[in-house]
């Protein structure tokens, strides 16, 4: 249990004082991410940037108490509110009854992951983190598209939603979520926003489907995904040409074309029965997916029998006709470690100059700011 017992308010919920945030008389529980939003103003500046219109139905995860909804229901058309905690739908229910937003909101008491989401223009939310993988996915898959989804989610999660090839973030749930969608990062949120204070501080992302959505094998591209982000620090090259991971390609595609030739099966059906077991299990990505350890698999060049030796040649013309063979799926923490370790030095050496011979010009200047600068995106 997280927080303390707000003290009810004296007289009806929508007669608070106008930038008070409302909690009710309720605690919070910190195993449902219970952190409501305590600063007005940030309400506004998320409801602004969200970019609602007055036609608009928009769907909010997580109301709580309604804080947000309050902005919401001013702003759009229609709120469709979905909420676990039987407690704060009955706060929420209590708060708009009676008030010309009433007949615009509707609540539905339930999981989130496990409801059938309606028709929505937009989601307006700040949910609890613990479901902010699996729920991207699921906003991702909903039809008909939406147009956007203003999402408050844990810092380190939101940028690696919007992280680039070669940032130290981008990872499997990078690719998987700008593969359907395009990500923006619009607000930083210090952790001092909320009730009571979350341990992390949040981020709000603006996540904008892609249009005409892009039809993948999912599970054939996250497998694929997976092997390539299984080993951060190996080159594309050494991850394909280890031994299990061309039988493990081989077997796919010996089942692939099987099945197309056969044409028996769908290709849904062609997708679930591909197997990527050794490259961990189907779960959602969450923030510690940074891929196993190194020593777990070895390199096995040349152990492969002919038929693998063939189809090893016709994935690694893949990989060398894209110009894929050298490159790596992230900029590894190794690699990180050592630019660290040589900045480290430049300081140091720079330091120990300028304490001999005090800064004379700006060419003796650069390489001490430059280091600076580049450990200061390592700590980041
Ligand atoms: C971070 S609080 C946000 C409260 C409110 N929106 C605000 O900003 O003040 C998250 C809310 O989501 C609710 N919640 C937690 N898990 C949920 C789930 N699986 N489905 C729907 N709501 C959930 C919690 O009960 C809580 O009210």
């Amino acid at each position: 249990m997280a927080g303390g017992k707000a003290k009810k308010e004296k007289g009806k919920p929508h007669q608070q004082q106008k930038h008070m945030p409302y909690q009710g008389g309720i605690s919070f529980h910190k195993s449902k991410g219970q952190h409501i939003l305590k600063n007005p103003l940030l309400v506004d500046s998320i409801v602004e940037k969200a970019g609602v219109k007055s036609t608009d139905v928009i769907l909010e995860i997580g109301p709580g108490t309604g804080n947000l909804t309050k902005k919401l229901l001013e702003a759009g058309k229609k709120v469709i509110a979905v909420e676990i905690d039987p407690r704060m739908v009955l706060e929420l229910q209590r708060r708009f009854q009676g008030t010309p937003h009433s007949n615009r909101l509707t609540v539905i008491q339930g999981d989130v992951l496990k409801t059938e989401l309606p028709y929505f223009d937009i989601c307006v939310a700040n949910i609890p983190y613990q479901i902010s993988s699996p729920l991207t996915f699921k906003l991702l898959k909903h039809e008909p598209a939406f147009r956007a989804a203003i999402i408050m989610f844990q810092r380190e999660f939101a940028m690696r939603l919007v992280a680039q090839p070669g940032d130290k973030l981008y990872c499997r749930l990078t690719v998987n979520t700008q593969l359907h969608a395009r990500v923006f990062h619009l607000l930083k949120v210090g952790r001092n926003n909320f009730r009571p204070p979350p341990k992390v501080d949040s981020s709000v992302v603006r996540i904008e489907p892609r249009k005409p959505r892009i039809e993948v094998k999912q599970k054939e591209w996250d497998g694929f995904l997976r092997i390539c982000f299984n080993r951060k620090n190996k080159t594309l090259g050494s991850i394909f040409r280890q031994k299990s991971v061309i039988s493990l390609l081989e077997k796919n595609y010996r089942t692939v074309r099987a099945l197309e030739l056969g044409q028996e099966d769908s290709l849904k059906e062609v997708d679930a029965k591909m197997d990527f077991s050794s490259f961990g299990d189907d779960r959602g990505m969450e923030m510690d997916d940074d891929g196993a350890d190194d020593d777990e698999m070895e390199v096995e060049d040349g152990e492969a029998d002919e038929v693998q030796s063939e189809f090893k040649d016709k994935v690694l013309g893949v990989l060398k006709e894209g110009d894929f063979e050298e490159k790596s799926s992230s900029v590894s923490n190794r690699t990180l470690f050592f630019i660290f370790l040589l900045c480290i030095i430049t300081q140091l050496v720079s330091l120990y100059l300028c304490t001999k011979y005090p800064f004379r010009n700006n060419v003796q200047k650069f390489p001490f700011k430059l280091s600076c600068s580049v450990t200061s995106v390592y700590y980041r």
